[in-house]
């Protein structure tokens, strides 16, 4: 089948490049150039586990293509993927300009008949609009079918969720076009639920909403858990095992973040405000998760009488491990916080720097590595739980940094192993420990 995608994101390219994987010949294309001549080489823009490998394999088998030429993309496709970004206005609705003009290019170019699905997560009644901007704008007489497949994936686990999804969403009023659809996706062996295209619509939001509900959640509880001293992995771990909850997405920390829970969760908000419908729990969610993120900081601020002048080592920086991904990452709010206060920043992430030196505050110091970010430190705070920083061995903090007192927004180390160390130790939603040997100042 030959198919083109649009736009080259996370999803387009990850879709584009897997669909390669499996025998089909695809072109992606970007309107950024400079994106485009690094993926001809291979290069995949984006940090994500083993996408560059499965790159370089299908461009040298001559199945995987990169333009930005709109016109030499659609040439002789079968399906054209609508994989492009749908921001979040400033009222929390999604900006759906780049879905509209994708629509445009692709009423003005194709010149056979072909079916447009869209992968970008887009509010219920998009795709309806998106099959009228096309037919408004069309310039040779083509028949053109709408299908919606909302995408599943998560960034740092995108190759594997595309090879082993739990389900294929395929959305469309045109049986024909749903079973070519299905037939592209075989390879992959996932189920494929055919459903109506608004329906397939809201299963995403509905889905993005639900994990971050489950989220909020556990983070409450991991609050009261604080104040009547339990412990909240504990909690989760007994809840987990009735597989009615399931144990997935109740890990307590300083709230969700990326560039998809934050906003769906806002468009979801909107989207049933403009059918007059409130949806009350949803707001509660939104707001749980903006509390959380302040949660880490207040710890930090009862434990010390001024920050002004302390050193506070940070580490992680993306919103979640194995991404290079900012959006909405919570050490945006943090480290703004600390600066405002006085701290001297020293921050560190695997590969999240250079995404990060772009959009946090001037005053932050960049480590090259966790030593340089936490030596002589007044005390460190783990945002991210990358593998690198789980893996660290207690005594690193006790060895390295000014005195060993350690906020741990996402519960990386083992209340045990840290018991026998000397170190002042604050996680979520689980006792603080302070060994009674350790001095400290405030
Ligand atoms: N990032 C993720 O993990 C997931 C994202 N989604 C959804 O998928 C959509 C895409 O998300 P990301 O891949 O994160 O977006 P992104 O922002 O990383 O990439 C979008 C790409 O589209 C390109 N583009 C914009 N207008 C274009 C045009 N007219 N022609 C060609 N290319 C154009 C941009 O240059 C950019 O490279 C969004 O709707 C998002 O909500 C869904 C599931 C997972
Ligand atoms: O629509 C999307 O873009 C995607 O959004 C999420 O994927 P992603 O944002 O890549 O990452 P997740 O692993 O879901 O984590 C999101 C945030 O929630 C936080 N999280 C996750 C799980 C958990 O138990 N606790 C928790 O705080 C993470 O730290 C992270 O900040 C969904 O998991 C994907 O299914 C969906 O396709």
């Amino acid at each position: 089948m030959k198919i083109a995608v649009v736009g080259t994101g996370y999803v387009g390219l990850v879709t584009g490049t897997c669909l390669t994987e499996i025998g089909h010949n695809v072109t992606c294309i970007d309107i950024d150039q400079n994106k485009v001549n690094k993926m001809r080489e291979g290069i995949s823009p984006i940090y994500e586990p083993g996408l560059d490998e499965l790159m370089k394999k299908n461009i040298q088998e001559k199945r995987l293509f990169f333009t930005t030429d709109h016109n030499e993309g659609f040439e002789g496709a079968d399906v054209i993927y609508i994989a492009v970004g749908t921001p979040e206005k400033k009222d929390g609705s999604a900006n759906l300009s780049f879905v509209e003009q994708v629509a445009k290019d692709i009423a003005t170019h194709v010149k056979k008949d072909v079916i447009v699905v869209t992968k970008s997560t887009v509010p219920v009644g998009t795709n309806d609009w998106i099959k009228g901007v096309i037919q408004k704008n069309l310039v040779n007489n083509v028949k053109v079918d709408i299908v919606s497949n909302p995408e599943f994936l998560r960034e740092g686990a995108a190759i594997y969720d595309s090879f082993n999804g739990d389900r294929i969403v395929v959305g469309t009023d045109n049986e024909a076009a749903a079973n070519i659809i299905e037939e592209i996706n075989k390879p992959f062996g996932i189920p494929v639920f055919k459903t109506d295209i608004r329906s397939a619509e809201m299963i995403k939001y509905a889905a993005n909403a639900f994990l971050a509900t489950k989220i909020s959640f556990i983070n409450e509880i991991s609050n009261i858990c604080e104040k009547v001293g339990a412990n909240v992995e504990e909690v989760a771990n007994g809840m987990g095992q009735d597989n009615r909850i399931g144990s997935q997405f109740l890990n307590a920390g300083i709230g969700y973040g990326g560039s998809c829970f934050p906003k769906d969760t806002k468009a979801l908000i909107q989207i049933a405000g403009n059918v007059n419908y409130e949806f009350e729990l949803l707001k509660g969610v939104v707001r749980v998760n903006q509390k959380q993120q302040e949660m880490l900081l207040n710890k930090l601020e009862e434990r010390f009488d001024s920050l002004e002048g302390k050193k506070i080592a940070i580490l992680g920086l993306a919103f979640k491990p194995n991404t290079d991904d900012m959006r909405e990452a919570a050490s945006i709010v943090i480290t703004k916080h600390l600066i405002e206060k006085g701290a001297n920043v020293v921050a560190f992430d695997p590969v999240a720097m250079e995404n990060a030196k772009k959009i946090l505050d001037s005053k932050i110091n960049f480590a090259s590595n966790t030593i340089e970010a936490i030596k002589d430190s007044d005390a460190v705070l783990i945002l991210t739980e990358w593998n690198e920083f789980k893996d660290l061995n207690i005594c690193t903090f006790e060895e390295y940094m000014k005195q060993p007192v350690i906020f741990d927004g996402r519960n990386c180390f083992d209340l045990v192993e840290v018991k026998k160390h000397r170190v002042e130790y604050h996680s979520i939603g689980r006792p603080p420990l302070i060994n009674e040997k350790l001095i400290t100042v405030k």
